[in-house]
């Protein structure tokens, strides 16, 4: 089909992560179709408002104004961070395509080139707690679990902020540490500052982290189509069992949930839902592509409890699998460690 001359309007959020990921989605669309993309700077409340995201309370707070103007017909398409999409589908707009994901973990950026062990120990000799910054209830819940069982001196720190901001409290020498997501920092080429990636055992990413969301009007087939070419489906398969997972707990997206799913392990011979085990293979390129492990993790803020399952199921019905956890996680008493979250 002959492409119009006139150039896709690419919806963005005015920050550094927004700009570079979409601008990396447009290069990719020009270079697969030969389609001319601009940006379009969009503004959203989340951008204005100096609340804790979690106190704004709504998830999507940074997706609400995209969405208005691709409805309005102001833009052609936006690309959102998966993680900050609300889970219910959107009237009128359509998941167009699910890139290929990136790094899903989330890293430390810590003083002194410290991973989490070693820079907890250091203030341990030193007499204090390390002071590590991070806003997301999720990251909090399992990081203080995890300094509980080693009785490790951690002491979580709320903060929020882009992430200039965020590593500026490195290196002004106010906190230890911060916790980012991988990818955001590898989109906007600062990866080279994380001091670990953090294991997912360890700290399991939100849901939809590290993936990218290209959407655009549900009746525009022809676009529906050309992006459906940069849509990934093992990628898609793999956040479509962590967010049916996130909806089936009717969480949202500042909730203190945790969930990855990866290609299963080719050995695998159980398909049913089972404890959480201790292997960690997390590499989509060793993995099996008809089945998928999830993994999932729901805790109180403070690290005093949480649950953790893990299940295999096929990757034809994604969905069904993270459904079919969510309902063993609130069958372990999961909804009432997120009521408990204090903000
Ligand atoms: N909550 C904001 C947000 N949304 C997406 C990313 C990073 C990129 C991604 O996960 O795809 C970030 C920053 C962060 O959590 O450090």
């Amino acid at each position: 089909m002959q492409a119009p001359p006139v150039p896709l309007r690419l919806g963005t959020r005015r920050s550094t992560l927004a700009m570079s990921q979409s601008q990396l989605i447009a290069d990719e669309i020009t270079r697969r179709t030969g389609r001319a993309v601009e940006l379009v700077e969009i503004t959203t409340y989340g951008d204005t408002s100096r609340e804790a995201l979690a106190q704004i309370g709504g998830t999507g707070v940074f997706v609400n104004a995209l969405r208005e103007a691709l409805l309005d017909g102001k833009i052609d398409l936006a690309v959102h961070s998966l993680k900050d999409l609300p889970t219910a589908p959107p009237e009128g707009l359509a998941l167009a395509a699910v890139p290929p994901r990136e790094d899903p973990r989330d890293a430390l950026v810590a003083r002194d080139g410290l991973g989490l062990a070693a820079l907890v120990e250091e203030c341990r000799a030193a007499g204090r707690p390390a002071r590590v910054g991070t806003g997301s209830p999720r990251r909090m819940a399992q990081l203080a679990a995890w300094a509980r069982d080693r009785g490790a001196p951690l002491e979580l720190v709320p903060i929020r902020g882009n992430v200039d901001t965020r590593i500026g409290f490195v290196t002004s020498g106010e906190l230890d540490g911060v916790i980012l997501a991988t990818a955001g920092l590898r989109r906007i080429g600062r990866h080279t500052e994380a001091t670990e990636l953090l294991d997912p055992d360890l700290l399991l990413p939100a849901p939809g982290q590290g993936a990218l969301a290209l959407e655009c009007a549900a009746g525009n087939g022809e676009l529906r189509a050309r992006l459906g070419e940069l849509d990934d489906p093992a990628t898609r398969a793999a956040v479509t069992a962590e967010r049916a997972l996130l909806a089936a707990l009717e969480a949202g997206c500042s909730a203190p949930v945790g969930a990855l799913a990866v290609p299963a392990p080719s050995s695998a011979e159980d398909t049913a839902p089972d404890a959480v085990s201790d292997d960690s293979n997390d590499s989509p390129a060793r993995g099996n592509v008809s089945e998928l492990r999830l993994r999932a993790v729901v805790g109180t803020v403070d690290g005093g409890s949480q649950v953790q399952l893990s299940a295999t199921g096929s990757t034809a019905d994604a969905a069904a699998l993270g459904r079919s956890l969510a309902a063993e996680l609130l069958a372990r008493g999961a909804a009432g460690l997120m009521g408990e979250r204090v903000l």
